[in-house]
């Protein structure tokens, strides 16, 4: 770090003058030691009073400076703002992406390959001025009126008045319960698969998916395998195929595996006003929010994701099969990137770079092998239209739900309370993007979806796009489980989304996975989506709007 201190300075005429020439530091030195040395040699007493001046200003400077780094204050008040020259000019920024936190473990070496006029792989010292020792700057937080503190107690005691079960007309939510307190079963019990011996993190997660869900509530072993996927060595790296961006199997060297999706901005890199949902690209740290988002609301149907800063030249190029390792070049600016091959964004001009050449990237759990669980890919009925013109049937028909409700599989059983489910995931997240859900064949359609691909979201920091709740509008429906979540995050003390989010996701390798801005976004979409239960609330009795169909 220079500091350029411009003191300015008329130094008298001093004979012999030898070295009078120096200028910044050099000069202040000099003109603080001229100071205290003149004594009699001084001519003019106006002379040693600006000297005096000086020697005091700079002590002053000085004084700040050092109480400053001993604070560990950053300008930025802990939180990276990385600007998008710093994002073009990565060697500014790479202090901004630490290495993983208390991994224990040196990278692996290179393993022999390396391209000419790549980036030596020397690791960047730990950025001293990290989250973990700053203090956390307070966020926004939103009003709340008394009326509506008023109508989330209403709220609150519908769904805690368990009399309401003697109103539902229809008790096959009630039937449903009862079946799911003696039975969920999970994949590997309807496969008759038994694990023996030590079971890696990879291996507990895909035994224990379940029919309603993908890891237990407290569940330890996802902490483990988020854990794994953050430090365990790497030893081969291919690309998935499919889809619209560039995306990586990575292979674990305990035979675990992850899908990685490279950083592609910086985190302060909003949207392009201009841009349709559908040409947005991806964004890592949206992969990893997502995460802890699906675990808060008490869905977990989101694989487990972790962050993880790669060493580009050793853990991606030198593992990299020859079809991906072909797409690696080094950038005019010296840095390590690759465009792989894919359908939109796998050309030279939106290559992956390294900074030089270590890359930030969300790791997703692989799910099981689709030998073991094969999966069905359903077409989202609230899916847009992907195109600039044409409108989807939800957004013309006002009674577009009245057709979903008679339409297997949202006829009966859970799926349809599923959906809503999504879409308030998506409504937090921001995520206009969820074209397909899949869901487990094994379990048909009592399996609970899968919640997949969430790139798209955390794009706005200030805007809160409605229609991704058409689905929770139209059909006028949540789940009594998911509103008493959304009620926690206003009613509980400390309990404010934001809050709990920022914690959740302070382990991570590559914290803080969400600025401010998006964290505040996300208490403001609690408060709306409450609003629209409240105006459904208006118009239908409770027992129609509030799905019980579990009970925790
Ligand atoms: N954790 C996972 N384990 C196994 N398969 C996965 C996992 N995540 C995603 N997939 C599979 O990879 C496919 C592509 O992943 P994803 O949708 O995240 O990528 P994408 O490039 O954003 O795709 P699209 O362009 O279709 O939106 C998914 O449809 C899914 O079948
Ligand atoms: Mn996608």
């Amino acid at each position: 770090m220079s500091y350029k201190i411009n003191v300015p300075l008329e130094m008298p005429p001093v004979p012999n003058q030898k070295s009078r020439n120096a200028s910044g530091f050099g000069r202040i030195f000099e003109a603080a030691t001229d100071a205290s040395t003149c004594g009699c040699r001084c001519r003019t007493s106006k002379f040693r009073q600006r000297l005096t001046t000086t020697t005091i200003l700079f002590c002053l400077v000085m004084l700040v400076f050092l109480f400053m780094v001993q604070t560990k204050i950053s300008p930025s008040g802990g939180l990276p703002i990385i600007s998008p020259m710093a994002y073009r000019f990565p060697a500014d920024a790479s202090q901004l992406y630490p290495e993983p936190t208390g991994s224990g473990q040196e990278p692996p070496k290179s393993g022999g390959r390396r391209l000419a006029g790549s980036p030596t792989a020397k690791r960047k010292k730990k950025d001293e001025l990290t989250m973990t020792t700053s203090k956390k700057p307070k966020l926004k937080i939103p009003k709340i009126t008394t009326e509506m503190k008023e109508s989330f107690k209403k709220l609150q005691l519908i769904i805690d008045n368990r009399q309401a079960i003697d109103d539902i007309p229809d008790k096959t939510g009630l039937k449903r319960w009862i079946k799911k307190t003696t039975s969920n079963p999970t994949v590997m019990d309807l496969n008759n698969v038994e694990f023996d011996g030590n079971l890696t993190s990879f291996e507990r997660f895909h035994a224990a998916i379940s029919q309603d869900e993908l890891y237990a509530k407290d569940s330890t072993l996802v902490d483990d395998l988020v854990r794994d996927m953050a430090r365990l060595e790497i030893v081969r790296v291919v690309q998935k195929e499919g889809g619209t961006q560039l995306k990586l199997i990575i292979d674990y060297d305990n035979g675990g595996q992850a899908l990685f999706k490279p950083m592609r901005f910086p985190r302060d890199k909003e949207t392009e006003p201009n841009h349709f949902y559908f040409v947005d690209y991806e964004r890592h740290n949206a992969e990893i929010a997502t995460y802890h988002l699906d675990r808060l609301l008490g869905f977990r149907r989101a694989p487990p994701v972790a962050g993880r800063t790669l060493n580009m030249t050793s853990e991606i190029y030198a593992l990299a099969d020859q079809n991906l390792a072909k797409t690696f070049f080094v950038s005019p600016a010296k840095n390590l990137c690759f465009s792989g091959h894919c359908s939109y964004y796998c050309d030279t001009s939106h290559a992956i770079c390294g900074h030089p050449d270590d890359l930030e990237g969300s790791f997703a759990a692989f799910l099981p092998s689709t030998d073991i669980a094969p999966r069905t890919s359903w077409r989202h009925p609230w899916r847009r239209s992907y195109n600039r013109r044409r409108k989807a049937a939800w957004e013309i028909d006002p009674d577009y739900c009245e057709l979903i409700k008679e339409t297997p599989p949202y006829n009966k059983g859970r799926r349809l309370a599923d959906l809503m489910d999504m879409a308030i995931l998506d409504f937090l997240t921001g995520n206009m993007d969820r074209h397909h859900y899949e869901s487990f064949k094994l379990f048909g359609n009592e399996s609970s979806p899968i919640h997949l691909d969430h790139g798209r979201g955390f794009g706005k920091t200030k805007h809160d796009e409605m229609s991704i709740l058409a689905p929770v509008y139209q059909c006028c429906m949540i789940r009594q489980s998911t509103l008493r979540s959304l009620l926690s995050f206003v009613s509980q003390p400390g309990g404010r989304l934001s809050k709990r989010m920022r914690k959740s996701m302070s382990n991570d390798a590559v914290a803080p996975v969400l600025l401010d801005g998006h964290l505040e976004a996300l208490d403001r979409r609690v408060h709306k989506i409450l609003a629209v239960v409240e105006n459904c609330l208006k118009t239908k009795p409770s027992t129609e709007v509030i799905i019980f169909d579990e009970f925790l």
